[in-house]
């Protein structure tokens, strides 16, 4: 449709009074946007700007200002699913084009739990999703505009729009400065080595098999860290998620491969990730590395224990729960894992708040039986994981949805970034492997701040 028809549909369009929002619906195929153009264009808008991506693109959002957000400083799957009705409501939205695919989202997390050990996850609250003014939908060339209904001329916002649009068009962005970097440390790592030590004595094959212990890494840059070197540096990795989320100060960056869910018309499909091996640059050895992670009994029993309460779960919420008996193997630039896909069908009423509160912490990041290994790691890991290993993701009016186990992970401040990364603890363990698995596990934050490293 041409902008001419479009601008006209305005004209006569009846604006519904009782509604707080106007969301306008574009097809913006005609300009070339793309995801650092935005970052640079949109550069008054930093603390309050993400960026998802899924690994198979089924969604690619950058989101600009935050309009409304619905945030809680406790999660309540209830409460959440009430208010996002609500905020759905109050808003009319006008598809300006017939053919137009994406639909309207909000993009956010829950953090891992609600320990407060440490402040440095302050400004994220714990429970927070945001509806954005700009709402590009990059995989498939859509723009959503969100803005108060105050009786403003409707064909003179969409001129405005088309005229932004045209400049974003012809943008051009400025080459960020690499920053130096001034400190790179481990922390605790000898503490931590005697927690995984006293975890293994801890654990028992019968009543509490697994626990999940991350630990930090913290880099201090001698300048401040620049988004779009880090937006630029995040496009590298091909076959991860990607998440960029600016609160206010902070930026939290995931390349997880892990997905949490993802729902599209009550069909749900997730995957049972755990079990680790490195991968280097040297055939033999990965296949090597492949073939000891499909027959070695401690990863296959970390791997059986998270799918199958995976599915378990989910029954409750389903009328069935397919997968296959033996794992595959994921392939990821530094790292293998042990993966089994499970899909589901959903019964109608389930809401997808409902099931981050059913299936978060999986084993792959808390452990077995859950209640007690989350207390656990509340008790003993050191620093507060916040946005580490939590879910963050996109959700629309529906229940359509994808969410992230936000993994490979950094929380960026300033100068700073602090970087997590955690393995699953059996009662096979041995604390010098898992801390070894967990340096590999920086690979992909190490790689997006441009630091050269070295684990040996
Ligand atoms: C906890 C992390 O990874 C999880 C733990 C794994 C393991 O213990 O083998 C593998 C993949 C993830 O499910 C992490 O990356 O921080």
């Amino acid at each position: 449709m041409h902008l001419e028809e479009q601008r006209s549909t305005l004209e006569g369009l009846k604006i519904d009074a009782d509604k707080g929002f106007l969301t306008m619906h574009f097809n913006i195929s005609e300009y070339d946007i793309n995801e650092e153009k935005l970052f640079s264009y949109f550069n008054s808008y930093q603390g309050q700007r993400y960026w998802f991506r899924s690994k198979d693109e089924r969604y690619n959002i950058v989101g600009i200002g935050y309009i409304k957000s619905i945030s809680k400083d406790k999660f309540s799957s209830a409460v959440m699913s009430e208010e996002k009705a609500a905020l759905y409501n109050d808003i009319q939205q006008v598809d300006l084009d017939n053919d137009l695919k994406g639909r309207l989202s909000l993009f956010g997390g829950i953090k891992f739990d609600d320990s407060h050990k440490t402040d440095e996850w302050n400004q994220f609250r714990h429970s927070e999703f945001h509806l954005s003014k700009w709402q590009f939908s990059l995989s498939n060339n859509e723009l959503f505009y969100t803005f108060e209904n105050n009786g403003e001329s409707l064909t003179q916002t969409f001129d405005e729009i088309h005229q932004i649009l045209s400049e974003i068009d012809s943008h051009t962005v400025q080459e960020s400065d690499k920053p130096e970097l001034k400190m790179m440390k481990d922390i605790f790592p000898e503490e931590w080595k005697t927690l995984v030590d006293e975890a293994v004595d801890r654990l028992d094959e019968d009543a509490f098999l697994k626990v999940v212990l991350s630990r930090q890494r913290l880099i201090r840059f001698d300048s401040n860290i620049s988004p779009l070197f880090l937006i630029n540096r995040l496009n590298d990795e091909s076959g991860t998620y990607t998440i960029y989320y600016e609160k206010n100060e902070s930026s939290f960056v995931s390349k997880s491969p892990e997905k949490l869910f993802d729902i599209k018309d009550n069909a749900l499909s997730t995957n049972a990730v755990a079990g680790s091996s490195e991968r280097t640059l040297d055939d033999d050895e990965n296949r090597q590395s492949k073939a000891f992670l499909l027959s070695d009994d401690k990863n296959l029993y970390e791997h059986a224990l998270v799918r199958e309460s995976i599915v378990e779960d989910l029954k409750p919420y389903s009328h069935y729960v397919k997968y296959n008996d033996i794992p595959e193997i994921m392939e990821n630039k530094y790292i293998y894992h042990l993966h089994t896909p499970i899909t589901a069908r959903l019964k109608d009423d389930v809401d997808v708040f409902q099931l981050i509160g059913a299936i978060h912490p999986t084993p792959a990041v808390g452990g077995m039986p859950k209640a007690l290994s989350e207390a656990y790691i509340t008790e003993h890991e050191f620093g507060t994981r916040g946005l580490y290993a939590a879910p963050v993701g996109i959700v629309e009016e529906n229940n359509n949805s994808e969410f992230v186990v936000s993994l490979r992970s950094m929380l960026v401040r300033q100068r700073s970034a602090s970087l997590f990364a955690g393995c699953g603890i059996v009662k096979a363990s041995g604390s010098e492997e898992e801390f070894k698995e967990t340096s590999v596990k920086f690979t992909p934050m190490l790689n997006v701040l441009g630091v050269e490293w070295s684990e040996s």
